[in-house]
């Protein structure tokens, strides 16, 4: 692999209680590759989001990353990034689409108002450069730019995401972090907007982290995908040899609770 944009080692997380800690993520490592797409998978609980957050630097008490974990982007080693060093890191190098991404919008600002916010947190930038910016942004995932004067009340849900990811690709990140995005989504719009942002992803070569628990689209989707089981990262293959020859008797069961349907669909689509 070339240089990867994101190298995860010996990963440890655990969530500091009263009585006692739990250990949530367990000593996983695995790297992305520039313009990779790697999935996350497994069941509900076993550590993704903790991941997610650590990677981004999002992590808050009681989660506490410990001694010996290293988590590297483009070769920077995010654990030890002061305050200052991360307001540049996050949006710039790595941007975090969330599950109530849609809902994180200010709605008491016009769609305009909160690229600028971005925009000129990072960059001296006038109003008039940050709205061609935003309406660049907005063509990306397929909005018009005259929404820019809209609130995001008057946006459906859907196009509420697509503006969040059009924010996270608005500093050009090198990794973006997609954390069950789609899923207060219709089955129709979640795969529109994923296959937007595979097409965004080859044209502006960032990397994605895909977190879901929708494995149809999963392995539709992505490069290679990791396999995690109570905290620890089980197995990692691309998609295709995971798909049809999983090692961890885990991934087996995990593609067998995929309803039949998805898993002839996925057959077609990438054979
Ligand atoms: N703030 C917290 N305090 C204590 N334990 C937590 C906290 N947040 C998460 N956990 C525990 O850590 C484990 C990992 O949680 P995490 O949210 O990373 O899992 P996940 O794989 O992303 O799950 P899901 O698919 O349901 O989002 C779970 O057992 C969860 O209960």
């Amino acid at each position: 692999m070339s240089d990867p944009v994101l190298s995860v080692r010996n990963l440890n997380i655990d969530y500091i209680g009263a009585q006692k800690d739990f250990h949530a993520v367990k000593n996983v490592s695995f790297d992305i590759a520039p313009g990779e797409f790697f999935g996350l998978a497994g069941e509900s609980g076993c550590g993704k989001s903790t991941i997610a957050f650590a990677v981004s630097r999002l992590h808050r008490p009681p989660a506490l990353i410990r001694a010996g974990s290293e988590i590297l982007v483009g070769g920077r080693d995010v654990l030890a990034l002061d305050e200052e060093a991360l307001r540049s890191f996050r949006w710039r190098e790595v941007a975090m689409v969330f599950q109530s991404a849609m809902n994180s919008l200010n709605p008491v600002l016009t769609i305009e108002a909160q690229f600028y916010d971005v925009l000129r947190a990072h960059t001296p930038i006038s109003r008039t450069t940050a709205r061609q910016r935003a309406a660049e942004l907005l063509k990306l995932v397929d909005i018009s730019p005259d929404r820019l004067s809209s609130y995001p009340h008057q946006c459906s849900g859907g196009m509420r995401q697509r503006i969040v990811i059009a924010i996270c690709l608005a500093l050009n990140p090198k990794l973006l972090i997609m954390d069950e995005p789609t899923t207060a989504l219709d089955v129709v719009v979640q795969r529109e907007i994923l296959q937007r942002i595979d097409t965004l992803r080859k044209q502006l070569g960032f990397s994605v982290l895909f977190i879901t628990h929708d494995l149809g689209l999963m392995v539709q989707v992505s490069d290679r995908i990791g396999i995690m089981l109570e905290g620890e990262l089980v197995e990692v293959n691309d998609a295709q040899t995971i798909y049809r020859s999983p090692k961890h008797d885990y991934t087996r069961r995990l593609w067998a609770s995929m309803p039949k349907l998805h898993g002839e669909q996925i057959r077609e689509v990438r054979s």
